[in-house]
Formats: C-alpha cells, sequence, structure tokens
C-alpha cells in the first residue's frame, strides 16, 4: 500500500500535496542504472529543501523490457491509466528495436497521453567540456510537437499488399507520377495538422513571454514540404499574430512592411519592436538551422518545430553543450497538465548494468519536474549540486573521458557526489 496523495488539476491548475504519488517507469538498458542514482538525489533535494516537511512518494509503473518479462506486455494499459489518474510521472528510457518488431513505447505513450510538447532545455553547465569554442551561448529550450509527424507510424514496407495498394491508389487516382521505384517502394506518410501545430506554438510562445525569452524560431524545411512543414511555418505566424497581437512582432509582419514600405521601414519596425521587448517571432529552414546553431548560437533561443526535426535538433544541441548525458526533457499535455518528464538519450545498451553512464539527464528532468510542481527550492538545490560537482572535476566517463584531471566516477558514485554538494 503506497502512503501519499494524488496531485489533481483543479480549474485548470496543478494542486499538489506535500507527499504527491508519482509513478515511475524505471527503463531499459542503462534506466535502472541511472534511475537509482537520479531518484536519490531528487529524495535528498526534497528532504534537504523542506526538512520532512514535502516527500515524494514514488509509485512504480511498468512498461518496456521489465512488462514484458513479468506480465508479457510492452507497454500495458494500466500504466497509461495511471499516469493518467496520477497526472504527473517520470520514466527511464525504453528499447525501440529498428526496421521491425514493436514500435516506439516512448511515442506511444506521448501519443496515447496526447502529451503534445517535448520540452527540452539547453543550457551550458560551467566545466562541462564541450567541442565549440563558446558554449555558454548555447541557451535555448526546444519545443517539439510530440504527437504527428512520420512518428505517427503511417506506413507500409517494400512489396506488401498494403503498400501496392497505396502507390495503385497514388498512381490511378491521385495522379502521381513521381515514385520512382515503384515496386521496391515502402511508403510512409506525414501528418501535420494545423490544430497540432498551432497547439504547440501557441506553448513555445506562452513559455517565451512568462520566461521573458526574446524570440521563437519556428523550424521547417517549408522549402521543399510545402503544404506539412510550410503549413507549420503558416499556422505558427498566424497563432503568433492572431493571439499574442502586441506582445509579439512576427518575421511574417517584416515582410508585410517590407512589401509596403520598403526594408528600411521593416527594419525600424523591428527594432522598435525589440526595443520595447516585444517577443520576435521568426522562422528558419531545417538545414541551415543546423549550421546556425554552431555559427551564431546567440541568435536562438525558443525553437518550436515538428516531431522529427525536433529529433535531430535535440541531440545536436545537447552536443553543443556536453552531451547526451546532460540533456533533459519534459512531455507535456498544457490543456489536460499531464505530463511526463524524461531524458533525451535513450538506453545506451552497451552499457547496461555497468553502473557507468551519467544519470545527470533524468537527474534534471526530475529537477524540472520539481519547478512544475512549484518545489523550486529543491529545483534549485540540485542545479547547485550539479555545478559544483562538475565544478570539482568528479564527474561520468563521458566527461572524464574530455577532461583534463579529471576524477571518474561511477553513476552511483556520482549520485552520491551530487548529495554531497546539494
Ligand atoms: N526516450 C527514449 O526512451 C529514447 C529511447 N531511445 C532508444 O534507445 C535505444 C538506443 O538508442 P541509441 O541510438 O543507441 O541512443 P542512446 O541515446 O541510447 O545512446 C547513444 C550514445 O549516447 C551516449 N549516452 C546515452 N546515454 C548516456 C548517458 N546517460 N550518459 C552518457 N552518455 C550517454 C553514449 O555515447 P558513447 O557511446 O559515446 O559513450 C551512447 O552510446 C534505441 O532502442 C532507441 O530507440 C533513444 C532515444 C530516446
Ligand atoms: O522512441 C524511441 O525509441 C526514440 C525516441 C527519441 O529518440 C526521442 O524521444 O528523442
Ligand atoms: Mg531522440
Amino acid at each position: 500500500m503506497v502512503e501519499g496523495e494524488k496531485i489533481r488539476v483543479v480549474n485548470g491548475a496543478l494542486q499538489v500535496p506535500d507527499n504527491p504519488i508519482i509513478p515511475f517507469i524505471i527503463g531499459d538498458g542503462t534506466g535502472p542504472d541511472i534511475w537509482a542514482a537520479a531518484s536519490r538525489v531528487l529524495e535528498a533535494a526534497v528532504e534537504r529543501a523542506y526538512q520532512g516537511k514535502k516527500k515524494i512518494v514514488w509509485k512504480e509503473i511498468l512498461a518496456g523490457e521489465k512488462a514484458f518479462n513479468l506480465i508479457g506486455q510492452w507497454l500495458p494499459q494500466e500504466t497509461i491509466d495511471t499516469i493518467r489518474e496520477y497526472v504527473i510521472a517520470i520514466k527511464g528510457p525504453l528499447t525501440t528495436p529498428i526496421g521491425g518488431g514493436i514500435r516506439s513505447l516512448n511515442v506511444a505513450l506521448r501519443q496515447e497521453l496526447d502529451l503534445y510538447a517535448c520540452v527540452r532545455p539547453v543550457r551550458y553547465f560551467k566545466g562541462v567540456p564541450s567541442p565549440v569554442k563558446r558554449p555558454e551561448d548555447t541557451d535555448m529550450v526546444i519545443f517539439r510537437e510530440n504527437t504527428e509527424d512520420i512518428y505517427a507510424g503511417i506506413e507500409w514496407p517494400k512489396g506488401s499488399e498494403e503498400v501496392k495498394k497505396v502507390i495503385r491508389f497514388l498512381k490511378d487516382e491521385m495522379g502521381v507520377k513521381n515514385i520512382r521505384f515503384p515496386e521496391t517502394s515502402a511508403i510512409g506518410i506525414k501528418p501535420i495538422s494545423e490544430e497540432g501545430s498551432k497547439r504547440l506554438v501557441r506553448a513555445a510562445i506562452r513559455y517565451a513571454l512568462s520566461e521573458g525569452r526574446k524570440s521563437v524560431t519556428l523550424v521547417h524545411k517549408g522549402n521543399i514540404m510545402k503544404f506539412t512543414e510550410g503549413g507549420f511555418k503558416n499556422w505558427g505566424y498566424e497563432v503568433a499574430e492572431q493571439e499574442f497581437g502586441d506582445h509579439v512582432f512576427t518575421w511574417n509582419q517584416y515582410d508585410e512592411i517590407k512589401e509596403r514600405k520598403g526594408e528600411k521601414a521593416a527594419n525600424e519596425a523591428q527594432a522598435e519592436a525589440e526595443a520595447q521587448g516585444k517577443l520576435i517571432v521568426k522562422d528558419v529552414i531545417a538545414d541551415i538551422f543546423l549550421q546556425q546553431i554552431l555559427t551564431r548560437p546567440r541568435e536562438f533561443d525558443v525553437i518550436a518545430t515538428m516531431n522529427l526535426n525536433g529529433d535531430y535538433i535535440s541531440d545536436a544541441l545537447a552536443a553543443q553543450v556536453g552531451g547526451i548525458g546532460i540533456a533533459p526533457g519534459a512531455n507535456i499535455n498544457y490543456d489536460t497538465g499531464h505530463a511526463v518528464f524524461e531524458a533525451t538519450h535513450g538506453t545506451a545498451p552497451k552499457y547496461a548494468g555497468l553502473d557507468k553512464v551519467n544519470p545527470s539527464s533524468v537527474l534534471l528532468s526530475g529537477e524540472m519536474m520539481l519547478r512544475h510542481l512549484g518545489w523550486h527550492e529543491a529545483a534549485d538545490l540540485i542545479i547547485g549540486a550539479v555545478e559544483r560537482t562538475i565544478a570539482s572535476k568528479i564527474v561520468t566517463y563521458d566527461f572524464a573521458r574530455l577532461m583534463e584531471g579529471a576524477t571518474e566516477v561511477k553513476c552511483s558514485e556520482f549520485g552520491d557526489a551530487l548529495i554531497q554538494n546539494l
């Protein structure tokens, strides 16, 4: 019998008791190692911040290999129902086989619970080894659409009756002539909707305004995928202009002024908007964006993008501030209040059970969770502990191999060091 109380959503706001029950999924591969270390740090931070007045009551829920081995199901309905009931959860990584087998359980959870925003902050901790000269210039928050795009999993394999039917339909009824090798093509579908795009961009803009961020950049490949990724860009500007009015200035507005009054007037309008502290909503094509985050990261702040772009961008940006070992995230539905916190990285199978990898990503996902609950004091303690531990050069293998004079410690020992530094 688990003691504790449920978190509730009342009139759109989270009501967090002092002893909230928080379901967790331990995860596959390195999941058990990082969860063991991170959960101890989270508990210690809460204890230190509130001296027993607040306490998390963990409730394990099953998914992935553990669920399959115990009850023969990869993602039990009970797990989804429990997260729905308890509102907030945290999870370790889950394995997805490549080229066949089950579809991603991570994606399934996001879709089942309609956790439409994958929020991944990317910030630098002093002392972390990085491949770029000024890693501190990278300070961005990715808002990745989490329920649509090719992650909808609508695809058919080469040679199947289904793919033959789809190709026949495309050729005979839709007049499609440019499937280069129809006999040997697999086909996938990319749904991108106005609702899905708008709710994601809306969340990104609200976040940017509430956090005093300077810009939201819509990242897309709308030059090639005109109606899907191009639609995302257009709907993004629409939501910015129609719903946030005077609080924003968009590059769409810039273009309109430029067309009517010339470039000088458009530049002046943007400069005035910036001087007034308005949020700049701009867009960039995804390929050049991947260059510019390296060459001029200071120009980017909050990023709003679709599912696949967001997946690539998350790992690329994580590298700039020290890698996937220190890359947290959250999957959030801002309308229902449901949120599942999880690291950006996967199961890192070659390190499973070695007590080796960096637990910081799942720990910092927990730190995001504490902030989400309004437990800022405990969250601040964790940030301080990460800063101090890295400054003392006590680090896991991923940082140690790139640092001079570092003491390499195990995953669990890094957890111990963090607790000492709380
Ligand atoms: N949300 C989720 O649950 C996710 C699940 N996955 C799944 O995970 C599985 C493995 O995916 P893969 O592509 O190998 O990606 P992973 O992120 O699991 O691992 C790739 C590499 O990243 C580094 N890494 C990962 N985690 C850590 C950590 N905690 N500390 C330090 N370094 C770390 C390691 O680098 P190095 O080798 O340099 O030491 C590792 O070999 C797949 O089944 C995939 O589908 C993937 C992403 C997210
Ligand atoms: O579901 C998976 O296996 C991969 C997910 C992923 O890469 C991500 O969420 O960033
Ligand atoms: Mg990924």
